[in-house]
């Protein structure tokens, strides 16, 4: 009966008030994404006057080194505090153990140094992992088969090292070995790299999620097998802070979960309890996927884009890695 029921019969509290209007969602809104929040992956690769696509990241390039600095001005002229930088290693220079990445003038290092004298208040962090640079496709060394841990370790303390000398603000080691972020701060510290920050892939798990961007590298066709004995494996979360509580312990100033949009419980789980600087990437396979169905007219773009993002805030993340930095600052820029 509708018409009798008196008022008193509806709730005192009604949410729908601060939704009310536009000045009063932005009064009561949580979270907010900002520019500084933004880090922009770039892939450099070898040769002049290079732009070339990637077939299964669409809008993503690799340049070469003497295009990176008008690439990653973009990024400057829209306030982005950092850049990730991404070497395409060609099969020439790649071998069983990455010998590669300990040449102070590879392509990672030239277009460190490059960037860093063109920008140099722009922050550079630096992948370390072996796989760029070997010709099976793998973080580390192999021997019978197996990873090898120690004597990968050994090897990616070099590689740090060596990207710090070019200008790496921040060594990011994405490589999951055991140990590798202990060893890396010992032998950038007794370098006299003792600001060098690292940002630890702490929680990185066994995805599908980064089929595109080992097409970007070129490293997906040399991969043989899987990533299983050293990436976590996606039914796994408790795992995931024993992970983060020894990279703390070991020196890591910031703790990255990766993939990020089907991991944002982890990254929820790891800022409550850590209270520590926490930052997701927004993996290439993510962003295949947001991209296809933009594309198809499926999803709209920048309201997309925007609420990917916001999830990573809303999880309790300080940054997040993305392709999409460029257009989720110039999205900011423009929205009021
Ligand atoms: N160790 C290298 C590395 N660093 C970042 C990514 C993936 C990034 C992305 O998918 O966007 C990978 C690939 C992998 O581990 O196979
Ligand atoms: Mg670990």
């Amino acid at each position: 009966m509708i018409g009798g029921m008196s008022n008193a019969a509806y709730p005192l509290s009604r949410p729908r008030r601060n939704r009310h209007d536009a000045f009063t969602r932005r009064l009561v809104q949580e979270h907010r994404l900002h520019v500084d929040n933004l880090i922009w992956p770039i892939f450099v690769c070898e040769g002049e006057n290079q732009r070339q696509k990637v077939d299964s990241m669409p809008g993503a390039e690799r340049v070469s080194v003497d295009n990176v600095v008008e690439h990653v001005r973009q990024a400057v002229d829209l306030g982005v505090p950092a850049i990730a930088i991404f070497p395409v290693t060609p099969m020439s220079v790649r071998d069983a153990v990455g010998t590669e990445a300990l040449n102070p003038d590879n392509l990672m290092c030239r277009a460190s140094r490059t960037i860093k004298d063109a920008f140099p208040d722009l922050g550079i962090i630096g992948d370390v992992a072996l796989d760029p640079y070997t010709d099976h496709g793998h973080d580390g060394v192999i021997e019978n088969g197996r990873i090898l841990n120690d004597a990968s370790v050994e090897i990616l303390r070099q590689q740090a090292l060596n990207q710090a000398r070019a200008g790496n603000d921040i060594i990011a080691p994405s490589d999951m070995m055991d140990g590798r972020v202990k060893a890396i701060r010992e032998t950038l510290d007794g370098n006299g790299y003792d600001t060098t920050r690292i940002m630890a892939y702490t929680a990185k798990y066994a995805s599908a999620f980064y089929g595109p961007f080992r097409d970007a590298l070129g490293s997906g066709s040399l991969l043989h097998g899987d990533k299983k004995t050293y990436q976590m494996d996606p039914a796994n979360s408790d795992e995931a802070m024993r992970e983060v509580e020894q990279d703390l312990r070991e020196g890591a100033d910031m703790i990255m979960v990766k993939p990020g949009m089907p991991y944002l419980d982890i990254i929820r789980r790891v800022r409550e309890r850590f209270e520590v600087p926490t930052f997701a990437y927004q993996v290439s396979g993510e962003y295949a996927m947001l991209m296809g169905a933009i594309q198809n007219g499926w999803l709209d773009r920048d309201r997309t884009i925007m609420e990917s993002l916001i999830a990573f805030k809303r999880a309790g993340c300080n940054g997040i890695l993305t392709y999409f930095a460029l257009d989720a600052a110039r999205l900011l820029r423009d929205e009021h």
